[in-house]
């Protein structure tokens, strides 16, 4: 399981210009590490992410994730390879207000065509790794903002992707529920293998990484290895 991003060069339409969102931009994530990306407001990083997802097609480069170079796949093969390889962590988790913290994990088994009756098994086990089984029958309304934020990465982790992509995942909450959250964040990248991009502005969140690395101006750097817990 890894994340390989090679020579990335993203432009976006400015005017009668072109301005360069990401500019030669390699990276590569092994599986059961977390890298972290800072860098100010505007630098590049929800690109980066965006592109790494499949979401956005770089001008110049190749990403390759669990092996599979994504170049020239059509949408339909890049949407199954993001639901099937790929978990995505936003800022807010956007659950569904009508289902309970199971069931929005569930859903996501329903979404790739498998039972939803099938995944309870698994579902369980998610929320009981993101310390949640007691909260497994709530609906968002009936849990807090951290606990939200659980379920959207537990909801992540459903698939068993090789990549997991996590935007600035603490910014609804306070400075000790962040931490926790990074915290597991971490410790499920090493226990469950996956490639893991973690875009953080908080530098508490960098001990919890294995590599940090800034965006500035679309350029991305590595800086020191930060760390480990
Ligand atoms: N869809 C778009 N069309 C045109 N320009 C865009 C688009 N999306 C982003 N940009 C520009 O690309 C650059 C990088 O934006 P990006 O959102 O990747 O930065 P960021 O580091 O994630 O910022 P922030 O920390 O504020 O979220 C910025 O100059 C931004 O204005």
């Amino acid at each position: 399981m890894s994340l390989r991003l090679t020579g990335i060069t993203l432009t976006y339409p400015d005017g009668d210009a072109r301005l360069t969102a990401l500019d030669r931009v390699s990276l590569e994530v092994p599986g059961g590490s977390l890298t972290a990306v800072v860098g100010p407001s505007g630098s590049g990083k929800s690109s980066l992410l965006a592109v790494a997802a499949g979401l956005v097609a770089p001008d110049a480069g190749t990403v390759t994730v669990d092996g599979a170079d994504t170049t020239g796949m059509t949408r339909g093969e890049l949407a199954r390879l993001r639901r099937r390889k790929i978990g995505i962590v936003f800022q807010q988790p956007s659950l569904l207000p009508s289902l309970t913290a199971a069931e929005q994990l569930q859903a996501m088994a329903w979404i790739d065509g498998r039972s939803p009756a099938g995944a309870r098994g698994r579902a369980m086990e998610l929320l009981d790794a993101v310390g949640l089984a007691a909260q497994a029958g709530r609906r968002p309304h009936q849990l807090s903002g951290g606990q939200r934020q659980r379920v959207g990465l537990a909801r992540a982790l459903m698939n068993d992707p090789a990549v997991l992509l996590v935007d600035e995942p603490t910014s609804a909450l306070d400075r000790e529920r962040g931490a926790a959250v990074v915290d597991l964040i971490g410790r499920l990248t090493r226990r469950r293998g996956t490639a893991t991009v973690l875009v953080t502005h908080d530098r508490a969140h960098l001990a919890a990484a294995d590599r940090v690395a800034e965006v500035r101006d679309g350029r991305l750097r590595l800086l020191t290895a930060a760390r480990r817990p």
